[in-house]
């Protein structure tokens, strides 16, 4: 392998007659008047002179040519491999055309490569094209994690990619961008995998239902096996929980009002006025219900008339409340705000939001576990605005204790993970939980509050959020839109771009503000697998042989049945079933038994019997 054709400080072209270059691969050039120099392949190309070579649209540089030439390749008979390599450091000088080229040992790159040792950092997968470099690699790092490709279990051949979570410290927050099927919720999971491995205090917000560690894959061999069910928890909005309407302040009711559907200044300011500290939910219903009632009577004649009408002395003391609630807030408090919030305030209740408190939440990451708080995208949009101010500001005032001398219960630093994050801090329109998530990105580093933010879209995410996504972990991305922001935000160099459209699912270019550059990664093999990785039609299938498993169980014992006594065992096999049946599905479920092999279906003079 030989340096060819002009070179620059930054990049130089490498042939070779025999062997094949592979993008990403780290190549040391052995310039005689610099000493060893360290660079990347950014692009491989073979030559043949049948096939003119084109590199990037522009007919091949034909200095490289003509010093391959020059330094005694073949360049008629043979193929020629050509590499262009970037250097990681900027040269001195223009590289010696002519230098010869080596594969690095492992201690050459180390520096390069690994930031962090297995126990401390997280195992997220193996560094592209390193192979070569395996066999002199630490024994620690060996054999410390598979690959799952072409369907197959595929133990480690390269050096591990482990993320250094110290270094989060000064570059706090991760970003992971790709579209539909590309490895992104994959990579997330061995993201959470690692952080439950290290104990590390994690809220996931799950709109997908997906972030169960309970079930294992199917491919680990037994003795990789791990019990995750002691680190994490899954918990229901709405059901499991919620907001504690006594604990609101004026702002967080706002909050969730709000991100249930906006509100106008004139409804603000009905919660600024009719919002009491140490309301019930209750008590501030009861307070909307009633003034607004009084404000459908309309004036204050005709209160005093349903107060003089009332017969009785609870009536009378209704009418008399609603008539100092509409003396006091009808001038303020327009009728079609206080309706509309009545109305707001209805919806979140209706929901569950408010059947419960966060205090599972709290507890659970005070003992280092991953909770994960599942709902449909708006229940989270509401919810996640109470709990991540409440959560951010519960470790903010702990620190700032610590600063000033004061005492404040303690709590962690911990990681906020969420996938479709656009839909939290959208660009382009306000909405509560970006406020919250927008201080984090910029403030979150000081407190040790971390970000995980994933997403399809890019582009639809908060543009300042994005610019503190310190790390970004790019898999497929197909939208010319999206791989244009990717390109802004990052420094994947235009290659990688180039490449971003044809990367196979879980592999992908991590860019790093600790590695300093841009690293070609395939995602381990997660331990764990998502609940939905049934496939539809499979599940199809279970359900129905399930349901055929259940129906025949119940039936088993009334054989031999004639079609005639159908109507008098229908209420008994319904009570059974636990379902209504009527007479046709019966004669069906019947006939699928038999199609099954199950039963017998025999012609009597009293019509078909089943055995
Ligand atoms: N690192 C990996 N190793 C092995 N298989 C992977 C890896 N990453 C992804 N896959 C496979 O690719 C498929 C798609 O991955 P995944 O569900 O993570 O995509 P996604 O980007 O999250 O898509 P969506 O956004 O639509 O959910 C999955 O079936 C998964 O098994």
């Amino acid at each position: 392998m030989k340096v060819v054709g002009i070179t620059t400080q930054q990049e130089v072209y490498i042939g070779s007659k025999d062997r094949n270059f592979r993008i990403n691969e780290f190549l040391i050039i052995m310039d005689e008047a610099q000493g060893d120099l360290m660079g990347e392949v950014v692009e491989a190309n073979t030559y043949n002179r049948y096939i003119p070579l084109n590199i990037n649209g522009d007919l091949v540089d034909s200095s490289v040519l003509e010093s391959l030439r020059a330094i005694g390749y073949n360049i008629d008979e043979d193929t020629i491999y050509i590499a262009k390599v970037r250097l990681i450091n900027e040269a001195q000088y223009p590289v010696e055309t002519g230098s010869d080229v080596r594969v690095p040992k492992f201690y050459e790159v180390k520096d390069f490569m690994v930031k962090a040792n297995k126990e401390e950092g997280l195992v997220l997968g193996l560094i592209r094209n390193t192979d070569q470099m395996e066999e002199d690699m630490d024994e620690e790092l060996k054999n410390i994690l598979y690959t799952f490709e072409d369907d197959k279990l595929q133990p480690q051949k390269g050096i591990p990619y482990i993320l250094d979570l110290k270094s989060m410290h000064q570059y706090p927050h991760i970003g992971v961008f790709g579209g539909s099927g590309s490895g992104k919720s994959f990579g997330l999971r061995v993201v959470l995998e690692e952080l439950m491995k290290l104990n590390i205090p994690t809220i996931v917000l799950d709109p997908h239902f997906e972030m169960d560690f309970s079930e294992m894959q199917e491919y680990l061999p037994d003795d990789e096996k791990e019990d995750f069910s002691g680190k994490f928890k899954c918990l229901q909005v709405g059901y499991d929980v919620g907001v504690k309407f006594e604990d609101l302040s004026p702002q967080d009711l706002k909050n969730l009002l709000d991100a249930s559907s906006t509100l106008t200044d004139a409804m603000n300011n009905v919660v600024d006025i009719l919002y009491k500290r140490k309301d019930s939910y209750q008590s501030f219903h009861d307070r909307l219900k009633m003034l607004s009632e009084a404000q459908e009577e309309g004036s204050q004649e005709k209160i005093k008339r349903r107060i003089e009408e009332a017969t009785t002395t609870a009536e009378t003391e209704a009418w008399k409340k609603r008539k100092e609630l509409y003396d006091s807030y009808d001038k303020t408090c327009p009728y079609s705000s206080v309706k509309g919030i009545f109305w707001r305030l209805r919806k979140l209740y209706n929901e569950g939001i408010f059947s419960n408190d966060i205090h599972e939440i709290e507890e659970g990451l005070k003992l280092g576990k991953l909770i994960v708080v599942q709902g449909s995208t708006r229940m989270l949009q509401v919810f996640s605005t109470y709990l991540l101010n409440n959560l951010y500001h519960k470790r903010r005032d702990f620190k700032d204790a610590l600063y000033k001398h004061t005492t404040s219960d303690y709590f962690p630093p911990f990681f906020i993970v969420t996938d479709e994050s656009h839909n939290f801090a959208p660009k382009g329109y306000e909405c509560p939980s970006k406020a919250v998530l927008k201080e984090i990105s910029q403030e979150g580093r000081k407190y040790g509050v971390f970000l995980i933010l994933a997403t399809q879209r890019p582009t639809l995410l908060e543009e300042t959020i994005t610019a503190q996504l310190n790390t970004k972990f790019i898999f497929r991305t197909v939208r010319s839109s999206d791989i244009q922001t990717i390109r802004e935000e990052t420094d994947i160099k235009e290659e990688e771009a180039r490449r971003l459209p044809y990367l196979k699912s879980g592999d992908v270019f991590i860019s790093s503000a600790t590695m300093g550059r841009t690293i070609y990664v395939r995602i381990r093999a997660s331990k764990t697998r998502s609940p939905h990785t049934l496939n539809p039609f499979d599940e199809l299938k279970k359900y129905s042989k399930e349901e055929e498993e259940k129906f025949y169980r119940i039936i088993k014992d009334k054989l031999p049945i004639n079609e005639s006594q159908f109507l008098s065992i229908l209420g008994e096999v319904e009570k059974e079933y636990g379902e209504a049946i009527n007479m046709d599905q019966l004669k069906e479920k019947m006939e699928k038994l038999v199609e099954s092999e199950k039963i017998e279906k025999v012609a009597t003079p009293f019509g078909d019997m089943y055995k």
